[in-house]
């Protein structure tokens, strides 16, 4: 025998030998052998990218892991080295405050490839730091003070166009408005101009299939963390004969370090070195932001060392907010109009809410003014509760703290997941839970205070989202202009095939066969 074959045989040998350990070392040696699972998951982390990629419409997991909990019980092992709980008592374990460390697991945390950004960091401590001056740059008081006007304006523009869509009678593809009202808003918030996606629903459409784009890779780059920081390193002009969607999210990438260094240069052209030394903290930089008109003038100004200044750093940051908070917030208004559009008393309802602050359909409003408003409040509440947006696992490791969940003890070290998002379909909390009622907030303070304490449609704790007040002041503004302004019918939408989600990568998502949420403008007051 020749050593070619013999090597080939035994290369071939090693790996089923070492294949077949990994298999036995996790069903009966692993810390978490003991806990209840299907043998499939517990083997392979495989399992989880078949069948998000090939069962049913694709996405299918996410259900796999339901049905997981309804055969095992509360605690599951899901995938070889993760146990995820259902439980929404518990999510203030998992999700701790203060003294607690958790890292994020890296196989979410990376997926876009984004490492250096706040979701993409797996230190606890590291993400701590980025996370201040991008939080506070979208904190409560930042949104009110500096950014709800653009917001308005935005809202403004989507009237615009949903004031000529009237004139002409035409049909309105929701998924294209909203998201060109989200994107350009968020856009124009975080960088100070706009992709204009509101003028242009093929432009906003195209970005529909980027988000598609990697909804579709993900399962694959979950497991392949690599993947997109190795696709960086190439051309990106071939992606576009490959795969369009994905050689237009790799260019956001590419575009969003050149914009991270032209803001880092002119802010620091029109602020000495000596300002900059005086701010001291991030409240100090929100105090400052006159100056700080766009996020990387923010992060520039921050506190953070040089070293996380640097565009390509920073441009992590742009891009995480770009993927996190536009196609969210454009998800939320479609299943926010649905419910509304589709329910004529709750429409009339907040229409006469509206008129009492809006007395002239035209005005504008401040967001403290709209914040006050108990049904608008209770539409939003209930369209973050039954849209559950992100519908996927949100996986943190305690690096040196022993979890317990009931009678089982989880070693440190382990990934641990929930899903947050899910508690708003708990029967428990929320009875009758796929029933659109936004009167469920409008009961006595107690019933209300039991719901919160489990509604998580921004997850909870440090890992929560950042940008909830940011989203929220848009769904307020977006709902008031839409529901002061105009009337609408439904066209041709079908909730069980056009909003409602069957399946999730990432977001949830409505039937493959679904053609969206379609209306027309009926009236104009
Ligand atoms: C209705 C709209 C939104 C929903 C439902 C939502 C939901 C969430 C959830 C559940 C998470 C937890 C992480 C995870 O599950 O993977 C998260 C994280 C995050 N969100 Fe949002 N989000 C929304 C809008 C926004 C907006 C507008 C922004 C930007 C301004 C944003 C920026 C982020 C960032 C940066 C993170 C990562 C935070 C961290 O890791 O520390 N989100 N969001």
């Amino acid at each position: 025998m020749t050593v070619a074959p013999f090597l080939v045989l035994w290369l071939v040998v090693s790996f089923v030998l070492y294949q077949a350990w990994l298999v036995i070392h996790r069903l009966f040696f692993h810390p978490l052998a003991r806990f209840p699972g299907p043998k499939l998951a517990a083997t392979t982390f495989w399992w989880e990218c078949i069948q998000d990629l090939f069962a049913g419409q694709g996405g299918e997991f996410m259900n796999q892991v339901e049905a997981m909990h309804d055969r095992y019980g509360p605690i599951v092992r899901v995938t070889p080295d993760e146990v995820h709980i259902k439980d929404p008592e518990w999510a203030t374990v998992l999700y701790a405050g203060p003294g607690h460390i958790r890292d994020k697991d890296s196989s979410l945390a990376h997926a876009a490839g984004t490492a250096d950004g706040t979701f993409g960091t797996v230190s606890h401590d590291i993400h701590r730091r980025r996370r201040a001056p991008v939080s506070s740059y979208f904190s409560k008081s930042s949104v009110a003070k500096h950014l709800f006007d653009k917001i308005w304006q935005r809202s403004e523009h989507m009237s615009d166009v949903l004031r000529e869509h009237h004139r002409r009678g035409s049909v309105v593809s929701g998924r294209a408005t909203f998201l060109g009202w989200s994107n350009d808003s968020l856009r124009m918030c975080s960088f100070g101009e706009s992709l204009d996606l509101l003028d242009d629903p093929v432009k906003a459409m195209a970005f529909d299939d980027v988000f598609k784009a990697f909804a579709a890779v993900y399962p694959i780059l979950k497991q392949c963390e690599w993947m997109i920081p190795f696709a960086l390193q190439l051309p990106i002009a071939p992606f576009r004969y490959i795969y369009k969607p994905l050689a237009t999210l790799l260019t956001v990438h590419v575009n969003m370090i050149d914009l991270a260094e032209q803001h880092r240069k002119e802010y620091l052209s029109k602020n000495s070195p000596l300002d900059n030394q005086d701010l001291k903290d991030e409240s100090e930089a929100t105090q400052n932001s006159q100056r700080q008109h766009t996020l990387f003038h923010a992060l520039t100004a921050s506190s953070l060392p040089e070293d996380e200044k640097r565009p390509e750093r920073m441009a992590h940051e742009g891009f995480e907010i770009l993927l996190a908070g536009s196609d969210t917030t454009a998800r939320t208004m479609g299943i926010a109009a649905y419910h509304v559009m589709a329910n004529a008393p709750i429409k009339q309802e907040l229409h006469e809410e509206l008129k009492t602050v809006m007395p002239d359909p035209e005005d504008i409003v401040e967001l403290k003014v709209l914040e006050g408003l108990p049904f608008l409040n209770a539409v939003l509440k209930e369209s973050l509760r039954i849209g559950k947006v992100t519908d996927h696992r949100l996986s943190l490791v305690a690096p040196y703290e022993t979890l317990q969940y009931k009678e089982w003890t989880i070693p440190a070290g382990t990934r641990v997941s929930m899903t947050p998002t899910r508690n708003s379909y708990d029967e428990d909390y929320f009875p009758d839970p796929y029933k659109f009622a936004p009167e469920r907030w409008l009961q006595s303070e107690d019933q209300v205070a039991a719901m919160n304490r489990v509604f998580m449609p921004f997850a909870h704790g440090r890992r929560g989202c950042l940008g909830m007040h940011f989203a929220q002041a848009e769904l307020r503004a977006g709902l008031a202009c839409l529901f002061r302004r105009y009337d609408f019918e439904l066209v041709d939408t079908v909730r069980e095939r056009d909003i409602d989600h069957s399946w999730a990568h990432i977001a949830g998502e409505p039937d493959k066969k679904g053609k969206g949420l379609r209306f027309r403008v009926t009236r104009a007051y």
